[in-house]
């Protein structure tokens, strides 16, 4: 990376003279949202906050950056888990915020798919595929702030995994604005492009590490109104784990989740008001849900896989919504945790994955060794059991002062993540790295793996400007 270069003055004029002088924030008050994380968790001062509002400002924002040496990190709907949207706490670093970027380019349900800005929000997309009878299926918590372009750059997850993939499973094509200012694009809707290194992939993920993604070629699924949903008692991990070739033996591809609840994450949302259905005295619960085209026969599937998921003493007790209110009741239990975690003080977050057979051993093998490492720690477990990823999520003892308890998690989460990687895992499933996991991460992989990584960094952004620290650790 080059040396530090004093910032010219006139950058700020420049850049305004790009956006427009409304959309260069500089001031404490304004640039405040931009500069930390939704949960607070994370923390920054950036030099400044740009809001462009087409490619070409884009290009131009990141072109006179680049000249100036002044490092850049993108941000959408600042809905992140790792930090990866937050600027160095330094006055160094420009935010370029893409919220401005909310074109839905084209929709076409001939070819199932559709052309966006990269700063639309999910839930737009969302509704933008319903209206043409089809269905864009990537869905999590905050798909009604979180925008498509930091669904790329993170490769975000969330509960249709399972039958759908991650966003990388979901994107035909992209135009990134590159760290020189270089427009790439890439913007095809080709299903087959066999024609060299999968350039598309590389950007995905990245954390806007390679360039900034500004726009997306999504590909779109057949709608499913007809679903099938279910809350069940569980009597272990491993009987979760048991439970899935035999959900898919009764659904096939019908099955869109599995998702798992430790008691404790239910005892919590039900602590804030969700109405628990089973009352159950299970240490473990889940979500399952089928979902098909009109007509499909998905609530005889769930009816008779949960028929034989309770002779088989997998589920010890099971509810079915009747109604979308119940629906919606069933999904409030999954979907309130990571919220109503907040509730307790400051969370340890792990975003964990490890072959399915090995989620029981995981969770085993975790529990005494966190409550001896700290007596009275509260785990609050659960995630996409389907997937084999857990959030591993650590809450502080009610005796501990929350600073005492953030002070000790680079110690608890070297528990969480030794045992991880002991049985073959990942540390980050799907949250990506951002900047807290980044050094983590490249201890675990190989040097190899960090060779190639740093090799690709290099070639793509060799002056360091794009992101720095995420992903890989900055030196
Ligand atoms: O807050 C978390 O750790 C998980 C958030 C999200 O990935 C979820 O599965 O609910
Ligand atoms: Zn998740």
């Amino acid at each position: 990376m080059d040396p530090v270069t004093p910032v010219p003055s006139s950058l700020t004029t420049d850049l305004a003279a790009v956006v427009g002088a409304d959309h260069v924030l500089t001031d404490a008050a304004d640039v405040a949202p931009y500069a930390t994380d939704w949960r607070g968790a994370y923390a920054g001062t950036p030099l400044a906050v740009v809001r462009p509002g087409s490619t070409d400002e884009v290009s131009a924002v990141v072109r006179l950056a680049h000249e100036a040496g002044v490092a850049i990190v993108p941000q959408g709907g600042n809905t992140g888990m790792c930090g990866g949207a937050t600027p160095s706490g330094d006055g160094s670093q420009v935010v370029l915020s893409l919220g401005r970027m909310r074109k839905i380019r084209d929709v076409d349900p001939v070819s199932s798919t559709m052309t966006v800005d990269a700063g639309v929000v999910l839930a737009e997309v969302q509704q933008a595929a319903a209206s043409v009878d089809r269905l864009f299926p990537l869905s999590l918590a905050a798909e009604g702030s979180c925008t498509v372009g930091g669904n790329i750059a993170t490769n975000a997850g969330g509960t249709a995994v399972l039958r759908y993939g991650m966003m990388r499973s979901l994107v035909l094509g992209l135009e990134v604005v590159l760290p020189d200012g270089r427009v790439w694009d890439g913007l095809r809707s080709l299903r087959k492009d066999n024609t060299g290194y999968d350039l598309t992939q590389l950007f995905i993920g990245a954390e806007g590490t390679l360039g900034i993604v500004t726009g997306a070629v999504l590909t779109l699924h057949p709608a499913t109104p007809a679903r099938a949903t279910s809350w069940v008692a569980l009597p272990s991990v491993a009987a979760a784990a048991s439970l899935l070739p035999l959900l898919r033996d009764h659904a096939a591809e019908r099955l869109t989740t599995w998702e798992l609840v430790s008691r404790p994450a239910l005892d919590l949302v039900v602590s804030q008001g969700v109405p628990d259905p089973l009352a159950c005295d299970a240490p473990w619960f889940g979500l399952i849900e089928l979902a098909g085209p009109a007509g499909a026969t998905v609530g005889d599937d769930l009816e008779s896989a949960l028929g034989a998921a309770v002779e088989a003493g997998l589920v010890l007790d099971a509810a079915i919504a009747g109604s979308p209110a119940q629906r919606d009741g069933l999904w409030a239990l999954r979907e309130r945790i990571s919220e109503a975690q907040e509730s307790l003080g400051p969370t340890i977050k792990h975003d964990v994955s490890v072959p399915i057979t090995s989620l029981d051993d995981l969770v085993s093998r975790l529990a005494p060794a966190l409550e001896q490492a700290l007596p009275g720690i509260r785990p609050i477990v659960y995630g996409h059991v389907g997937d084999g990823n857990l959030h591993y999520n650590l809450s502080r003892p009610e005796s501990l002062e929350p600073d005492a308890f953030w002070a000790r998690a680079a110690e608890l989460s070297a528990i969480v993540h030794d045992c991880t990687v002991e049985l073959d895992g990942s540390i980050s499933a799907e949250h990506g790295l951002g900047s807290s996991k980044a050094a983590a991460a490249s201890a675990y992989k190989s040097e190899v793996e960090v060779s190639l990584m740093r090799s690709v960094k290099d070639a793509l952004d060799p002056r360091g400007l794009m992101n720095p620290g995420k992903v890989l650790p900055l030196g």
